[in-house]
């Protein structure tokens, strides 16, 4: 028997008067509507709604409401959204660009009634967001961030695998969440595995399964990820790391749709969309032959690069907050803020391990201050204008770029056992806990290892 699927009514949010005749339209669509006093703040509220749309009737509106037009499009940049341009050639409408551009459906003025119900339909047939909350967890109002969410709603709902790129703690399995939460695979599951953190004898029976002897211990066949994942998506993090002979099973993958488990020649079909990422130079291990050129032209059709947290302006302080506000939620805490000084040693730090080093600081000084505005010290950071600030320059940042990759390969080279990483740098494991600590280095609870791309 077939499931009956009731729909939550779809809500427009029309940023002016709406005029009857197309009320009557929208509701006979199955829109509901929302007007907006344009010069107001949009305050979203959208519980219980499926898609949900804005729209803007410039053909109503002066330029002076340009600027708390372009806010409300900054605070609900993960929906869809659409402007009816006012009557007229396109060199009348120039004022209106910034807010245009920034529209997945530019109308013309008078609004036609079969136009509106076409781009609405268009919309939600072009798989849009129906939720706007996977996008809301990728935080930042900076134009870098604004880009990368206009650019995972495009990606998302497109059959083609994505390439994240971009330095470690940026976002990038983030993004990947939401990608596959806003694609029309989001019932299916995400598998997501970490191509580095697994030994290379084993990631082939990880990622696409064992028939039963294929080695010693293979008392049974065991399902790979792909195979769970049938029907959904793989996040394959740190793709770089993975060994040639599963990089040749992941072409086949993506060009004919099938896997061989350990210990057979048998193709099995899976339906599985790949996202992956990397936060080194995948065409650095191209050029090295470290990695397959034909894998990496399959994997980087569509990219995302999510930018670094330094090159974010406002957002740091934006992040700071909402970190600091979700530990007090969590476990109270005295601090409440943080101190002008506090505010300005952030916005110099270079943050090499961007957002993922930022919640990192303010939780443990979140931990140890003792009182209402949290400083520059209890987030170990540098004053902008002291000697310490003085070494964080380009040089400081390339020092420590270069610890943390010393110590990451040591890591790696030693399957992440702190005692064995210790003897081989020579340093004492405390040591080499205090500088995971400083690089963002964590401990993943289920497998036990270092994270290390923390
Ligand atoms: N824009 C953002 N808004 C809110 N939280 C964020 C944002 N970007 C990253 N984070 C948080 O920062 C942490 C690191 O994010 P994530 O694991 O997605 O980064 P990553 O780029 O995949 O890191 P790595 O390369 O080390 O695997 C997570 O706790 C995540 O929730």
């Amino acid at each position: 028997m077939a499931a009956i699927v009731q729909d939550a009514p779809h809500c427009l949010i029309w940023f002016g008067q709406c005029p009857e005749h197309i009320r009557q339209l929208l509701a006979a669509d199955g829109w509901s509507l929302r007007e907006q006093p344009p010069e107001l703040p949009v305050s979203l509220s959208l519980r219980g709604h499926g898609m949900v749309a804005l729209l803007f009737d410039l053909c109503s509106m002066a330029t002076s409401q340009l600027p708390a037009l372009l806010h409300s499009l900054a605070v609900s940049a993960q929906l869809p959204r659409l402007c009816v341009l006012p009557e007229g050639p396109p060199s009348s409408h120039r004022q209106w660009v910034p807010l245009s551009r920034q529209c997945d459906r530019v109308l013309q003025g008078p609004l036609q009634e079969q136009q509106l119900s076409d781009a609405l339909l268009s919309l939600r047939g072009a798989g849009l967001p129906a939720n706007p909350a996977p996008l809301d967890k990728l935080l930042g109002q900076s134009p870098a961030m604004l880009l990368t969410r206009t650019t995972v709603r495009k990606f998302a709902p497109v059959e083609l695998p994505v390439l994240i790129t971009g330095q470690t703690g940026t976002g990038k399995e983030l993004a990947a969440h939401a990608l596959h939460q806003l694609s029309p695979r989001a019932q299916q599951p995400m598998l997501a595995i970490n191509c580095g953190a697994i030994p290379a004898a084993l990631i082939q029976s990880e990622l696409f399964g064992h028939e039963r002897g294929a080695f010693t211990g293979a008392l049974t066949r065991r399902l790979g990820l792909f195979e769970h994942a049938d029907g959904g998506t793989v996040f394959l993090d740190e793709v770089g790391d993975l060994p040639a002979d599963a990089q040749t099973a992941l072409l086949r993958v993506l060009q004919q749709g099938t896997l061989e488990r350990v210990g057979s020649h048998t193709p099995v079909k899976v339906n599985v969309r790949v996202l992956a990422a990397t936060h080194v130079e995948l065409e650095q291990a191209v050029a090295t032959g470290r990695f397959r050129n034909d894998l990496y032209y399959r994997l980087n059709v569509l990219r995302l690069h999510m930018p670094p947290l330094a090159a974010r302006g406002n957002d740091i302080a934006l992040l700071a907050g909402h970190a600091l506000e979700q530990f007090r939620q969590r476990h109270g805490c005295r601090a409440r803020g943080f101190s002008p000084a506090c505010l300005a040693a952030m916005a110099h730090w270079p943050w090499p391990g961007n957002v993922r080093e930022l919640i990192n600081r303010i939780q443990r000084a979140a931990v140890t201050c003792e009182h209402e505005l949290i400083q520059p010290q209890d987030m170990e950071l540098a004053a902008p204008g002291s000697p310490d600030a003085a070494s964080e320059g380009p040089l400081g940042n390339a020092r420590r770029q270069a610890e943390r990759q010393a110590l990451l390969h040591c890591l790696q080279e030693h399957q992440f056992n702190i005692s064995a990483a210790a003897r081989a740098m020579g340093l004492s494991r405390v040591t080499i806990y205090r500088l995971c600590r400083r690089h963002g280095i964590e401990r993943q609870p289920a497998t036990g290892a270092l994270d290390q791309n923390a």
